[in-house]
């Protein structure tokens, strides 16, 4: 019988002598042409969240856009195709590269390119370090499901409702709508080395033992690249060590309560994901222990 977590952990302040080695080296491998907006919201929103340290891998000739978008995340060109997309070409690159993290986020705005999804595929299998996996990445475990009972570490799968349809193949979108949770758990089912997070209104937050299901947020979080800065935080939080439930269990939460205060400050109409990223201070301001 699966257990309903209410409660959610709080974040422990910093020790005096930390050094940003203790909160986490994050990668994020996201981005191509057109969608170098997704890959700068995740990793600036890991940074928000309290990684020590972020790096984004990006197609080469979008480096330049990025660096001179990002100050204080660093920068890492990678092989890419015709269509400056990722190329399978830097496999093995990305693979040596990925030793130096403690985790990987691999997905925003990769784009559907099939060579990138075959990247994506490789990667899954050979990475080992705990990978947050969402939009473009999910897209591409479509193609090849099987791939899950490959993993060498733990994957934290971050679907909206038609990604998830995706996955699954034999649902349409409004059927999963419909039956959230029962689908949830016919995916977990007994994989012990996912972590399913389906977003949306009251998004489901679920492993094989346990599942959270999270009030936060509004529709104003309905909006371009909102979910890109879910990816980042989840990310930033496995770093600091959090297990993998509740650091989704915690992403979840504190996106929304930053959702919740930008609608308090632009309203739910206006908010646009920068609104989201710049109250990610406040909404972890406000969940830090003993405050
Ligand atoms: N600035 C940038 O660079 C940005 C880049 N981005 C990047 O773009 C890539 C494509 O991602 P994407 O999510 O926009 O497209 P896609 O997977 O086709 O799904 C969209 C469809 O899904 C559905 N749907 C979603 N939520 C639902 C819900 N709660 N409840 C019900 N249905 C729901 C809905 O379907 P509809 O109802 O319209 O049929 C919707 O139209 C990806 O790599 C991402 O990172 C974006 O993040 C934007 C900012
Ligand atoms: N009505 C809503 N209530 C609460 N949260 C929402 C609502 N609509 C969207 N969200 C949240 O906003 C985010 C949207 O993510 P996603 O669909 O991946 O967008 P994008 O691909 O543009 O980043 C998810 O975290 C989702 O839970």
């Amino acid at each position: 019988m699966m257990q309903q977590i209410n409660s959610i952990l709080k974040i422990p302040p910093r020790k005096p002598d930390s050094h940003k080695g203790d909160f986490g080296r994050v990668l994020v491998i996201a981005g191509s042409y057109g969608m170098t907006g997704a890959a700068c919201l995740c990793s600036e929103a890991a940074l928000r969240s309290g990684a020590g340290l972020v790096t984004l891998g990006i197609p080469e000739s979008l480096h330049g856009i990025v660096a001179t978008k990002l100050t204080c995340v660093m920068t890492h060109p990678l092989p890419e195709t015709h269509l400056k997309t990722l190329s399978d070409m830097g496999r093995q690159d990305i693979l040596d590269f990925s030793q130096r993290f403690d985790v990987v986020a691999i997905g925003p705005g990769l784009s559907q390119c099939v060579e990138t999804k075959r990247l994506v595929l490789w990667l899954l299998q050979n990475i080992e370090r705990p990978i947050v996996l969402d939009a473009d990445g999910i897209n591409a475990l479509a193609e090849d499901t099987a791939t899950l009972d490959k993993i060498k570490q733990h994957v934290i799968l971050t679907p909206h409702p038609q990604e998830m349809a995706r996955l699954l193949k034999v649902y349409t979108t409004k059927e999963i709508q419909s039956k959230r949770k029962e689908i949830a758990e016919k995916f977990i089912n007994s994989r012990d080395k996912v972590t399913l997070v389906l977003k949306g209104n009251n998004t489901i937050v679920m492993n094989n033992e346990k599942y959270y299901v999270n009030t936060t947020g509004n529709p104003g979080m309905a909006t371009a690249g909102s979910g890109d800065i879910l990816t980042g935080m989840i990310a930033a939080l496995l770093g600091q060590n959090f297990p993998p439930f509740e650091a989704a269990q915690l992403g979840v939460y504190l996106h929304g309560t930053a959702g919740d205060y930008a609608k308090q400050a632009v309203g739910e109409i206006s908010m646009t994901a920068t609104d989201i990223l710049d109250n990610l201070p406040k909404a972890f301001l406000n969940h830090i222990q003993n405050k």
